[in-house]
């Protein structure tokens, strides 16, 4: 790994902007936690690891995809033995990664999250009814959050722990109140102290000594029970779980080492918990924000969900963390565009949300605008599911856009081998969601709606990359 004063005398000699480390051994770390929209300048310093602001779509594209192999990995947060921690694709690295990577990849295939939607499609009916007692228990106004908390709970429970929650929203649920603790207060998220082994990584060590252990073994243990019941048992549910626990089958009939054994397995169950669950309830909290602001959007939402719903289908029934940017640590030396010579250890921070408001690619940033990416309303009469695929139609890009908007600057999910595994599950969880919701419900904009708080970036290209 360079040092500061190497990486500074390289860096001044190409003429790349620098942001010298403000402090000693912290870096530029404390404005970084500080200002989430920010872009840094092109290089500043975590503790004393210097670390590439990078928000050009070429040059994220070059990292993410065509140079991938020299950025396979993610930086560590904590050094961890445990057999389960130590096993989540999040944290995982090299060959260890893409191992397990392609072996759990055929359970987010299109037939299995059919399968796992049947599944979704109770909890979303559980969720319309518990809107229902809030709304009437509360003259109308809810705190959606927490009903999408309680959702993608619900679905992680249901998909990825073959379990089902009878309990939800009851105190002394031990599912729960476990979940509880792992995700919401669990010290380690959104605390600043969390920076500290960056700047001493031998800390790093120390940090599951501040993870909720209890939880997390009580979730391994569950996990580790289930699966010994449905071999035994020869049950078989459709979800996540029966489909890792089929790789594991394929790979023990096909001898050789394995990739998937039950420790993997389990920790790939948390790996979901800990990705799925408020990534996908921030995304409709903020969906269901968007229609109570714009009430037109909605209006043509509900119209386009209703006019494609057809009788046949109805039969068959339908924080706190936030992910600030994009992560990856050079794992090979390599040069990008003749000039940019990266080094093993380098870390690439790619800041997702000013690249997402900048104006090049997104004109009028703040406006939220559905036809940027979708195509026009289909007038074909639809199946409820494809009545979903409407409510598809609003992730994805309409023949036009696509064409404006580079592939390095759309990353909701990021991009690459490395980019969201359970991105379809997720889109399929939300949409699912609102489609029960919006057909149940007229979201309106109440006194205790938020403003948007967070800060508008500071600037959004890299295009004074250099001199
Ligand atoms: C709206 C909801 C979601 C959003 C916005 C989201 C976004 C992301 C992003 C930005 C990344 C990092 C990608 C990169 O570094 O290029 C990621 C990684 C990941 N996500 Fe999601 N995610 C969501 C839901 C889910 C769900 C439901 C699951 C699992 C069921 C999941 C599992 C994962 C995993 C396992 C990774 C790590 C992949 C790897 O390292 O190979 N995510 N997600």
């Amino acid at each position: 790994m360079r040092k500061i004063s190497d990486g500074l005398k390289h860096f001044e000699k190409q003429r790349i902007p620098t942001e010298k480390p403000l402090y000693p051994f912290v870096g530029n770390l404390w404005n970084i936690w500080k200002e989430v929209g920010r872009i840094p300048w092109p290089l500043s310093f975590e503790g004393s690891r210097p670390t590439w602001n990078i928000a050009d779509p070429d040059l994220i594209r070059d990292i993410c995809i065509k140079e991938f192999d020299h950025f396979t990995d993610r930086r560590a947060f904590i050094k961890n033995d445990d057999k389960v921690l130590s096993k989540m694709m999040t944290t995982m690295k090299g060959q260890e990664w893409k191992d397990v990577r392609s072996a759990v990849s055929p359970v987010f295939s299109s037939g299995k999250i059919k399968k796992m939607s049947l599944l979704m499609e109770s909890c979303g009916e559980t969720l319309v009814q518990h809107l229902r007692e809030a709304v009437d228990k509360s003259q109308g106004v809810v705190d959606v959050k927490d009903q999408y908390g309680a959702y993608t709970l619900n679905v992680i429970a249901t998909c990825a722990f073959g379990t089902k929650l009878d309990g939800l929203g009851k105190e002394d649920d031990p599912f729960a109140k476990h979940a509880r603790k792992f995700l919401v207060e669990n010290p380690a998220v959104g605390n600043p102290l969390i920076l500290i082994p960056f700047i001493f990584p031998w800390m790093m060590k120390l940090m599951p000594k501040i993870l909720p252990l209890e939880a997390i073994r009580f979730f391994r243990d569950l996990i580790l029970d289930i699966m010994k019941r449905r071999k035994a048992e020869g049950n078989e549910r459709g979800d996540a779980l029966d489909a890792m626990m089929e790789q594991e089958e394929k790979e023990r009939e096909a001898g050789g080492e394995m990739v998937i054994t039950e420790e993997v397995i389990a920790a790939q169950s948390l790996t979901f918990f800990v990705a799925g669950f408020d990534t996908t309830a921030s995304m409709m909290n903020f969906l269901t924000y968007i229609l109570a602001i714009r009430p037109d959007i909605q209006d043509r939402l509900y119209e386009e969900i209703e006019k494609n719903v057809e009788e046949r289908a109805n039969e068959d029934g339908i924080q706190r963390i936030i992910l600030m940017g994009l992560l990856r640590e050079c794992t090979k030396d390599c040069i990008i565009d003749g000039i940019m010579e990266f080094k093993e250890g380098d870390l690439i921070y790619i800041p997702v949300y000013a690249v997402h408001h900048c104006p090049d690619y997104y004109p009028d940033p703040e406006v939220f605008d559905p036809d940027r990416f979708v195509s026009p309303p289909s007038h074909r009469p639809m199946s409820m599911l494809a009545a979903r695929e409407a409510g598809i139609a609003f992730f994805r890009f309409s023949p036009e856009a696509k064409s404006s908007i580079p592939q390095g600057a759309y990353l909701p999910f990021g991009i690459g081998p490395r980019s969201c595994i359970g991105m379809r599950f997720a889109l399929e969880e939300g949409k699912l969601a609102l489609c029960h919701v919006i057909r149940s419900f007229r979201v309106v904009r109440c006194e205790e709606t938020p403003v948007s708080s967070l800060p508008a970036p500071l600037g959004c290209r890299n295009e004074s990359l250099f001199e």
